[in-house]
């Protein structure tokens, strides 16, 4: 371990200035290693076609067919990944001038509800090609029915006029248990029926359906001009038409690995390592006792959550998460993209060292700990961009239990919670704790389970030099459970 830092601080030392590498819209499709390089957009060709793309993506479907959440959840992503993105739902616009109205506004042959409903998409579609103006503003998704085809055709003409390219996303879904649970999860919670009975609500919003029914058109041949993404039946079948580019098959690869399936992503930082007891970083330690006693016992911790939920427990290719997932009775798969975050020449180091080695470096991580890279090694950034295709086969997946470390979770908890740049580097992930997260359908649940097994305290705090080394009793609690819920 010292002769790789001694190598790397000859090479580097004289010239070498703290890493800030900034943010940049096209990063999460360049390599890690030539990011630096192509510090503007403009010099490098992916950069400029991603520069120069917006994108709307048009929502298409009845109500209750999971348009809302999937557009919640391509905004989140998008901004996980650095690239702008705003939801402009049309609802929110109508309840602006009608808060609460009765299924008969939707009947089409109501000409005053047609109006006022009209009038909500231009004005939505209006504040949309202004928000477009911004330069970094990239992709809009326009959540509402969309339902007829001159609906669409005047959604396109609009955009088309200012340059702004079109996706239409379609979810089309027939399963009446799927309607169902929709209708009662989040319409019941809608503003357009807050404080209303929940059965007569659900009752008033299958009327909505059944006028939006009367001119409902799907996306068929009469539209093949147009470029579209048909999920049918939660994903069970995807029909894509005329994709043309790179960040349009980006999005469009990101829904079709969606499904709105209930299930829970369970994750767990590593038990206590050696390494974790000295305070040094990275490396590959082995467990300490107190981490083999949390690899004991994480198997009845993971049961009290999960009940008899069938389960796949993914770790790292590093010692410590493998020790730690040792017990656990499920089947097991481990990713390189899951190690912890590179630490580079400060590989090995406790946070003391750092400071007294690399001042500049030390001072530099924490005035922008999202962006900044370690001499040789990583970036919180290069670490989201390297586990994308995780977040990809997540989605994908059914409940799944992952055993990384402090820096990948995360930045998986910001993708799950929506957590900015700036805070979740920050963010205090005790050892020996195991976190639920169940995707709703407007927000994630979270839920955390102390186990009973002291442990150190590897948070450093902004600012500080070194981590509290506590007895290991103060970051233990053995308390059950702590809720809480964000917006998803
Ligand atoms: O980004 P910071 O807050 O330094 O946290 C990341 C660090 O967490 C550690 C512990 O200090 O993770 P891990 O528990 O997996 O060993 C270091 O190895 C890693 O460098």
């Amino acid at each position: 371990m010292a002769e790789k830092i001694e190598q790397f601080s000859n090479i580097h030392e004289p010239q070498h200035k703290p890493q800030l590498l900034k943010a940049s819209p096209g990063d999460f499709m360049r390599p890690a290693s030539r990011t630096r390089a192509s510090h503007s957009p403009q010099a490098n060709g992916i950069g400029v076609q991603v520069e120069d793309t917006k994108i709307c993506v048009v929502m298409v479907g009845l109500p209750a067919r999971g348009k809302s959440l999937i557009a919640q959840k391509v905004v989140r992503y998008l901004e996980w990944l650095s690239i702008t993105a705003k939801c402009f739902n049309v609802g929110n616009y109508r309840r602006a001038g009608t808060p609460q109205p009765n299924a008969s506004f939707f009947d089409t042959s109501n000409k005053e509800g047609e109006q006022l409903r009209k009038a909500a998409a231009e004005a939505a579609v209006t504040d949309m090609c202004k928000w477009f103006k911004t330069t970094d503003n990239l992709i809009a998704i326009l959540d509402a029915t969309n339902s007829t085809k001159t609906r669409r055709r005047w959604i396109k003409e609009r955009c088309d006029a200012e340059n702004i390219e079109t996706i239409f996303v379609e979810s089309k879904c027939d399963d009446e248990d799927l309607i169902m649970s929709n209708i009662l999860e989040v319409k019941t919670t809608s503003p357009d029926y807050k404080g209303m009975d929940p059965e007569e609500a659900a009752r008033d919003f299958r009327n909505r359906i059944k006028m939006y029914e009367k001119v409902y058109e799907t996306l068929d041949e009469d539209e093949a001009d147009l470029t579209y993404c048909k999920i049918i039946d939660v994903g069970s079948k995807v029909i894509i038409n005329r994709i043309q580019d790179y960040l349009q098959s980006r999005v469009v690869y990101y829904l079709m690995n969606l499904h709105i399936k209930p299930r829970s992503i369970w994750i767990s930082r590593h038990g206590e390592s050696e390494f974790n007891l000295s305070g040094q970083i990275g490396g590959d330690a082995n467990l300490s006792s107190r981490g083999q006693m949390y690899a004991k016992v994480l198997p009845d911790l993971v049961k009290q959550s999960a009940g008899d939920a069938p389960l796949t427990v993914w770790t790292s290719t590093l010692k410590r998460t493998a020790q730690t997932a040792r017990w656990l009775p499920y089947e097991k798969l481990s990713w390189k993209a899951l190690d912890e975050l590179d630490s580079g020449v400060c590989d090995g180091l406790t946070y003391a060292e750092i400071e007294q080695q690399y001042p500049e470096d030390f001072k530099a991580r924490d005035e922008d700990k999202y962006n900044y890279r370690y001499l040789g090694g990583e970036s919180y950034r290069d670490v989201v961009i390297r586990l994308e295709p995780i977040i990809m086969e997540l989605e994908r997946s059914e409940n799944i239990l992952i055993v990384t470390h402090q820096a990948v979770l995360r930045c998986i908890y910001a993708y799950f919670m929506g957590s900015s740049q700036k805070k979740s580097p920050w963010m205090e992930v005790p050892l020996h704790c195991l976190i639920k997260l169940t995707p709703r359908a407007y927000s994630t649940q979270e839920e955390r389970l102390h186990a009973d097994v002291p442990a150190v305290s590897t948070f450093r705090e902004k600012g500080s030099a070194a981590v509290h080394q506590d007895s290991g009793e103060a970051s233990t609690r053995p308390s059950p459970v702590i809720s809480g819920q964000t917006k998803g």
